[in-house]
């Protein structure tokens, strides 16, 4: 198995966000590599006496906060979500706004983060782009139904549209029943814009463009994890 080479700058980003939580909270629970280092460390200060309430943005995250025995709820139950702490495929300079969703979680992701007080983003540094869609696909989570009709209008707004498979070749398909779409569409200075015409679509479930959301990024690089806000 390939190692990850920004292993050890995801485990000191999710090590320093695992420190924001305290006693009490409801905290929504990022998917993901880096979330992974955040859930395990959550489950460290869970294990010393910390009591919160986790509402996981996926099934994996899921069974992994609950292997550690981390006290979960449904997002019914807790519709106001005091922090969420999440990763990012790519992570605008100033404004924070995201690329999310090369995991597949995006939809929970996103209900998550629309109903909580604070977002932050944890990123090894190398997710900070100039502009979204740089390097990454923006995801776009569509409807089994229809979903060649859904591939040609994203075409028509200019995306470059790769249906996403699963290593043996078939249809990926997300936590909720759905498909992605991976569009790309190159590096995007209207990236609001672009997120409200992906979701004029028909057809579309939600699309892995974050605008606003997130209040603040931590990011780890060679010389430790720094804290980025919104317009800096
Ligand atoms: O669907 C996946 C999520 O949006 C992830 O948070 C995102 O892909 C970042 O994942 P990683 O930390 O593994 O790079």
């Amino acid at each position: 198995m390939n190692e990850d080479p920004a292993a050890g700058l995801k485990r000191d980003v999710g090590e320093a966000a695992a420190r924001l939580v305290e006693d009490g909270m409801v905290v929504g629970l990022g998917t993901g590599s880096t979330a992974n280092f955040l859930i395990d460390a959550l489950g460290r200060r869970w294990a010393e006496g910390l009591r919160f309430t986790g509402i996981p943005t996926s099934i994996r995250s899921e069974e992994r906060a609950r292997k550690l025995g981390i006290a979960l709820s449904d997002f019914g139950r807790h519709p106001e979500i005091d922090l969420t702490i999440d990763g990012a495929d790519e992570i605008e300079e100033g404004t924070l706004n995201l690329v999310k969703g090369l995991g597949g979680a995006l939809l929970r992701e996103k209900i998550v983060a629309a109903n909580s007080r604070r977002m932050v983003v944890i990123a090894d540094d190398s997710k900070l782009v100039r502009h979204l869609g740089s390097k990454a696909p923006v995801p776009v989570e569509v409807t089994p139904f229809g979903w060649e009709a859904t591939s040609h209008r994203l075409g028509a707004i200019g995306a470059r549209v790769q249906p996403r498979r699963d290593p043996k070749g078939d249809f990926f398909v997300t936590d909720g029943g759905n498909l992605i779409l991976d569009c790309v569409f190159g590096p995007m200075e209207d990236a609001p814009q672009r997120e409200r015409a992906i979701r004029d679509i028909v057809g579309v479930v939600e699309c892995g463009l974050f605008i606003g959301r997130a209040e603040i990024a931590l990011l780890a690089g060679p010389n430790g994890v720094h804290t980025v806000g919104r317009g800096t």
